[in-house]
């Protein structure tokens, strides 16, 4: 039983009061009951939330934290952070602070352990030096661009990370239960049906923590969680996380400069400066330390901006180093000022009410869930953003219809006319291009925002990579089969092409994996390059592939010392099997308008674009086996990204 009576705590019911004065002083009561509920009173206000940590509370402490950086080839490695120390105990509101460029996130990101290149010392959890796998299912990384799905409702995204999150006997009614109570708490129960595209900044953040309290973590890390708010959001967010702290978890977020109100929210600072600790301890007991360092705080001045204003070497680079010395690099621990019950963390701690979090998690890896409840999940979320995704679904259906109807107008009738086989040979062609590069630059130019949704989420442990990779690949399918189909079918019958069902079913099918193939190599390029270097790649890899086609310079004609590239070349089995469609497999003689018709007779034109006409099946194998290293290529390639990133 925990009971505490806070007279400091004079703003957590500004969170749920919209922009009431700081100094407004109201005594807000947490309680902790057998039956982990925690009412919250001030104001007449009262709130429950019985979601509390079900892990004993733990204590961070690290030593000699060093981050170097490589700066690229030949340009050497930077130091950034500086065999810091420090000690962040349980239960408190904690704040890197420091000026731009000081190792703020870079610190918050070693802490989490979202990096790991290039970094040395040591994170010592409760004594014991930290085991990342067990560090990871106890705490979350909220960044600081929010990466939420734009596309989907604020009660859709809960419902989604509870089904990702939450293990399998989890009743359908008692997620229900906990997203309704966690949205109520963090006040986004009005805005369960707006798309989280369309939430304030604010709102986004609250619901980035809402995301992240369904699994109800011991450690929060938040990057700049109140960069780009307004003052009243920002107060709203911090008496939020000083709420949160309260409940037994550690939440440790990084911030540019608080205004007076906004720092003495903080139970602990820790202050950076070109990688260095100036201070590390209780947030009243700031100007005391400076006192003590003859670096007194001039009156009526905020103390965060002066300590920001000698951070940023304003007074001179011997002040900097004075207050490293201070306060030992971080070792110090002469300011801190730790409630009775967390000085020392073995007598401490109790452990939490509720139900300890179940061992069936490790048998699936780090994730909660089953692999086969996790493509469940995704795979609805999939169905969910196609459904209402302008640019990937709604945009690139209709240019397959507009593309399609031009084209056919463009050539019209002329799939059966001898006279006019070489400009058929040309749409051929065009169809080609249009399904490699529609499909190829869509995928280029949105996956890297993907890419940090993905990075996010699958460090915080919500899915596997496996799980949301077969879901990425099988989302695509419905919306390229129709694509596809529609292109086909109009194209097909505006040209005039052969009245055949099995042709049409040929052509079709040589379509459909052009596209899958392109959009995979577009996922390839996408996972690996970001947008502006992906546009300029993708395009720029095709040229040679459509050289090697062997629509240009046929493949007889191609210098043997080239031969190797119409093997590799995607396009050249899409352009064969086509070829084989229309022209191939004993096509009868073609119309003739005209007196003489050089290619009355199909063979004569498959003769001489060096094509046999009958390599239709061989097509599809070569186009299904480069779809198929494709795809795990790129499994592979983003396996190692996701890793190269941290
Ligand atoms: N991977 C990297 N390669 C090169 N330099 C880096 C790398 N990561 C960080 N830095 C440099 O380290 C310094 C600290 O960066 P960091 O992002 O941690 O600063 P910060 O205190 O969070 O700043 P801000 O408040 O502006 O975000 C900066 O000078 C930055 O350029």
């Amino acid at each position: 039983m925990l009971e505490q009576s806070d007279s400091a705590a004079v703003q957590p019911h500004v969170f749920f009061r919209q922009a009431t004065t700081p100094t407004q002083s109201t005594v807000v009561t947490y309680k902790s009951g057998g039956n982990g509920c925690v009412k919250i009173t001030g104001n007449g206000y009262q709130q429950t939330f019985s979601r509390l940590p079900r892990r004993t509370p733990v204590d961070i402490q690290f030593e000699n934290i060093g981050f170097t950086a490589s700066l690229g080839f030949r340009k050497g490695r930077k130091k950034i952070l500086h065999e810091l120390n420090g000690r962040f105990a349980p239960r408190q509101l904690i704040a890197i602070m420091g000026p731009s460029g000081a190792g703020k996130s870079t610190l918050l990101d070693v802490l989490s352990g979202y990096r790991i290149t290039g970094v040395t010392g040591s994170v010592i959890l409760d004594g014991e030096e930290r085991n990342m796998d067990a560090f990871r299912r106890l705490s979350c990384y909220i960044t600081q661009d929010d990466r939420l799905q734009p596309l989907l409702t604020v009660r859709e995204n809960m419902q989604i990370a509870a089904d990702l999150k939450l293990q399998g006997d989890v009743s359908r009614r008692e997620k229900n239960n906990i997203i309704e109570e966690i949205l109520s708490t963090l006040r986004l129960s009005e805005h369960g049906n707006t798309r989280t595209g369309r939430l304030s900044g604010g709102q986004r953040k609250r619901l980035s923590i809402a995301l992240e309290l369904i699994t109800n973590p011991l450690i929060f890390f938040l990057d700049e969680p109140t960069t780009g708010l307004d003052s009243s959001s920002c107060t709203q967010c911090v008496s939020l996380l000083r709420l949160l702290a309260r409940q037994g978890r550690t939440i440790i977020c990084t911030i540019h400069q608080p205004s007076a109100s906004l720092f003495q929210m903080f139970d602990h600072v820790y202050v950076l400066s070109q990688g260095r600790c100036l201070y590390q301890g209780a947030a009243g007991q700031l100007v005391s330390y400076l006192a003590q360092l003859e670096l007194p705080c001039p009156k009526y001045h905020n103390p965060a901006d002066y300590v920001i204003e000698l951070a940023c070497g304003e007074y001179g680079q011997e002040k900097i180093d004075r207050m490293v010395e201070g306060t030992d690099n971080g070792r110090s621990e002469t300011w801190f000022q730790l409630p009775e019950e967390v000085k020392d963390i073995r007598t401490a701690v109790e452990p939490m009410s509720g139900p300890k979090p179940s061992k069936k998690s490790s048998r699936h890896g780090l994730q909660e869930t089953s692999s086969w409840n996790q493509l469940k999940a995704l795979l609805r979320r999939g169905y969910i953003k196609t459904k209402r995704d302008q640019t990937l679904t709604h945009l690139r259906i209709l240019v397959n219809i507009i593309v399609a109807i031009m084209l056919g107008i463009l050539f019209l009738g002329e799939g059966n006319e001898g006279s006019r086989v070489l400009d058929n040979y040309n749409l051929l062609f065009a169809c080609l291009i249009h399904n490699m590069m529609t499909p190829m630059m869509i995928t280029i130019l949105t996956f890297p925002s993907e890419m940090s949704v993905l990075q996010k989420e699958h460090f915080n442990r919500w899915y596997s990579l496996k799980s949301y990779y077969i879901s990425i690949t099988i989302t695509d399918i419905p919306v390229m089969v129709l694509g596809s189909f529609l292109f086909t079918l109009l194209v097909y019958f505006i040209s005039g092409q052969p009245s055949d069902m099995g042709r049409f079913n040929m052509f079709f099918v040589i379509s459909l994996l052009i596209v899958y193939v392109a959009m995979s190599f577009g996922l390839m390029i996408g996972a690996v390059f970001d947008v502006v270097n992906g546009t300029f790649l993708g395009p720029a890899i095709s040229v040679p592939v459509m050289m090697f086609a062997g629509f240009g310079v046929n493949l007889r004609d191609m210098p043997s010392y080239l031969k190797w590239g119409s093997h590799i070349s995607y396009l050249r089995y899409g352009l064969e099997g086509y070829i084989s469609a229309i022209y191939g497999y004993g096509r009868e003689v073609l119309d003739c308008v005209e007196f003489y018709c050089h290619y009355r007779f199909p063979n004569t034109f498959l003769h001489d674009i060096a094509m046999t006409g009958d390599q239709f099946w061989n097509d599809v194998i070569a186009l299904s086996v480069t779809l198929l290293l494709l795809r795990v290529v790129t499994y592979c390639l983003l396996r190692w990204k996701l890793h190269a990133m941290r």
